[in-house]
């Protein structure tokens, strides 16, 4: 069965958003929003050189078992982001290059996999965005449980995940960006980006070392405040 998911972004929004969270790195929109966004506590990699992900997850959590990974790729919407979540450590592949051509006709947004993919030669041809944590070539062969509904609410890297929250990734890390905190989250990291490259121009322009423009002396001698704007 398939849940209607509740879309606050079309497709245009999402391309459009996912190209404006990839001017800004998953650590500043971490340390510019403080409690909007979570932390993925997994060790999530690109495996086909594409550095960056963003859009709108739509999870399922599956044990070894291909059927519910299949379930949840019919039915995700273009520039959402399947998310499978493996319950078994380790994975069996969840995913490989069939899987992912099917998300690229399908103009998804992207596949993170909590879990293990395959294929990764041909992967490295497919122009879209696949992270996962582990990678194997013995594939989940069995399609034995069906997930009840599609998209579910999913627990990985210590996050509730719902299906609409965003996903953000970069070769920092993921973190989760609940819907409706979405363009906040953005603003508040660009406003961060903006002023960190501030920082480091005037470092490239001789204007003073992170010591001498942060106030590092005074701060440590108890007459100043540390600096981090110029
Ligand atoms: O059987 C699997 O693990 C999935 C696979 O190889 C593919 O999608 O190409
Ligand atoms: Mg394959």
């Amino acid at each position: 069965m398939t849940t209607t998911v509740e879309h606050r972004f079309d497709e245009a929004a999402i391309t459009r958003l996912r190209q404006e969270f990839s001017q800004v790195s998953t650590s500043q929109l971490a340390d510019a929003s403080g409690d909007l966004v979570t932390a993925l506590r997994l060790p999530l990699r690109s495996r086909n050189g594409l550095p960056r992900v963003a859009g709108p997850a739509f999870p399922v959590t599956t044990d070894d078992d291909m059927l519910p990974c299949l379930q949840a790729l019919a039915a995700t919407p273009p520039g959402w982001i399947l998310l499978l979540v493996n319950e078994q450590r380790p994975s069996e592949a969840l995913a490989g290059d069939i899987l992912t051509a099917s998300a690229l006709a399908q103009r998804l947004g992207g596949l993170v996999v909590d879990g293990a993919v395959r294929d990764l030669d041909d992967l490295a041809e497919l122009p879209i965005p696949v992270f996962s944590t582990e990678v194997t070539l013995v594939s989940a062969r069995t399609t034995r449980e069906r997930a009840p509904h599609v998209p579910q609410t999913v627990r990985t890297g210590g996050v509730e995940v719902r299906p609409g929250d965003w996903l953000v990734g970069d070769a920092d890390g993921f973190v989760v960006v609940p819907e409706d905190k979405v363009t906040a989250v953005l603003s508040a990291g660009r406003l961060l980006r903006a002023r960190e490259d501030r920082l480091k121009q005037s470092i490239r322009d001789g204007a003073g070392t992170l010591a001498e423009l942060t106030g590092l002396a005074d701060f440590l001698a108890g007459t100043g405040e540390l600096r981090f704007e110029v």
